[in-house]
């Protein structure tokens, strides 16, 4: 794995839709997978006997253009891959806002290699939101970062955002399925 921290962040700008008013959505099983309401963690570590996260950077920085409208103080961004026995199955990149940094209840700043998801989804007072769904192209950044992987972009990376209401404040979380996810998801049906 080439990537670095000096690449950080990697995130990209686009347009993220509702399912139903997404265009070309794929079809199953990688559709079961965008559209899943629970952790994606717990879902991936079912596939793997050895899962892993690696993050590529986490820093506070301003949102994407158009990736937070109406907000412009800056927030803590993190960014990681999650791989399965050595394979980057999804690049993630989550926005914490920076309120939610001095909440002591939950320690954002040092999860470290801890999946973000064991503490969203173990707490009461943290709620899943809605889903949006995007297709980023195959000459975008994430494609290079996929391809810096050695995975070749042949199509359009799907990729979903989730919002967790925690009070007020919005945790945004962003994940897209890398090549290798989805050609394993299609190959073993997996769900
Ligand atoms: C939100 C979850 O946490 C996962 C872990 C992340 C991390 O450690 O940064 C980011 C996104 C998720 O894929 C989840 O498991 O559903």
């Amino acid at each position: 794995m080439n990537v670095t921290r000096n690449s950080f962040p990697y995130g990209e700008s686009i347009q993220w839709f509702s399912p139903e008013a997404a265009a070309n959505l794929p079809i199953t099983p990688l559709k079961n997978w965008l559209l899943a309401k629970g952790s994606l963690t717990e879902k991936l570590k079912k596939h793997c006997d050895s899962f892993k996260v690696t993050v590529l950077g986490e820093h506070l920085l301003s949102p994407l253009p158009h990736e937070v409208p109406q907000q412009t103080e800056p927030f803590w961004v993190r960014e990681v891959l999650l791989s399965l026995d050595g394979t980057p199955w999804v690049f993630a990149r989550t926005l914490i806002p920076q309120t939610l940094l001095n909440n002591h209840q939950y320690d954002f700043l040092h999860l470290g290699d801890k999946p973000l998801g064991e503490l969203l989804f173990t707490s009461n007072d943290i709620v899943p939101g809605k889903i949006e769904v995007a297709a980023f192209d195959t000459c975008g950044q994430l494609a290079a970062l996929a391809t810096s992987l050695s995975q070749p972009v042949l199509d359009k990376l799907w990729g979903r955002r989730r919002y967790f209401h925690i009070g007020s404040q919005d945790i945004i979380v962003s994940e897209i399925f890398l090549p290798k996810a989805v050609e394993n998801i299609k190959k073993y049906r997996l769900v």
